[in-house]
């Protein structure tokens, strides 16, 4: 049971890594946010939803990974090397791929006019929650580029201060 409970550590950590270093982690997780916020005023099914969790959790996944095989090429050959190239190249190609999927997933399911009108409605009756939606979107801005800050002291890396550009 330790061991189980060590493990989601370590996964843990891995994930929080790359919330806290990489940027894109950061965006896949906002859009997420948004997509579910968005998708209770379009009548999805539970097949739609399902299609759709498992959309945004590849993209993740890839871009964890995408991660990984980065800090690896980054250990095994920190100067320039066509190889590590390729290798950092396929591997952010493999992100771009479940990203735009997930655009062409998100088109299919939200393509109902039903939806947007029950937002505009919504805004409409509720105009206080623009507000609300604007203080919202201006916190995500702030996480996806300025990163949180605290959780980056928690994650500990042995990276100097700038060695990390994002
Ligand atoms: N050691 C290397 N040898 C050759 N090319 C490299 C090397 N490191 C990086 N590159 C090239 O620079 C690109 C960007 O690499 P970098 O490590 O900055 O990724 P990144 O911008 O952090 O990617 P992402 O936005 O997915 O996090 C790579 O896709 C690759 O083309």
């Amino acid at each position: 049971m330790r061991s189980l409970l060590r493990s989601f550590r370590f996964a843990l950590r891995g994930i929080l890594f790359c919330i806290c270093n990489e940027r894109n982690m950061r965006i896949h997780l906002v859009v997420a946010v948004y997509v579910f916020t968005l998708s209770h005023f379009f009548p999805l099914s539970n097949v739609e939803y399902a299609v759709l969790i498992i959309s945004i959790v590849m993209v993740i996944a890839a871009e964890i990974i995408n991660t990984a095989i980065e800090e690896f090429v980054d250990i095994s050959s920190p100067s320039f090397d066509p190889l590590a190239r390729i290798a950092k190249d396929t591997a952010a190609g493999a992100v771009f791929v479940t990203a735009a999927g997930a655009v062409g997933v998100a088109l299919c399911i939200f393509w109902k006019p039903e939806g947007f009108c029950s937002i505009g409605r919504y805004f409409t009756e509720n105009p206080s929650m623009l507000i609300v939606a604007g203080v919202f979107t201006v916190l995500a801005l702030i996480f996806i580029f300025a990163g949180p800050n605290r959780m980056r002291t928690v994650v500990k890396t042995n990276r100097k201060p700038n060695e990390h550009k994002k």
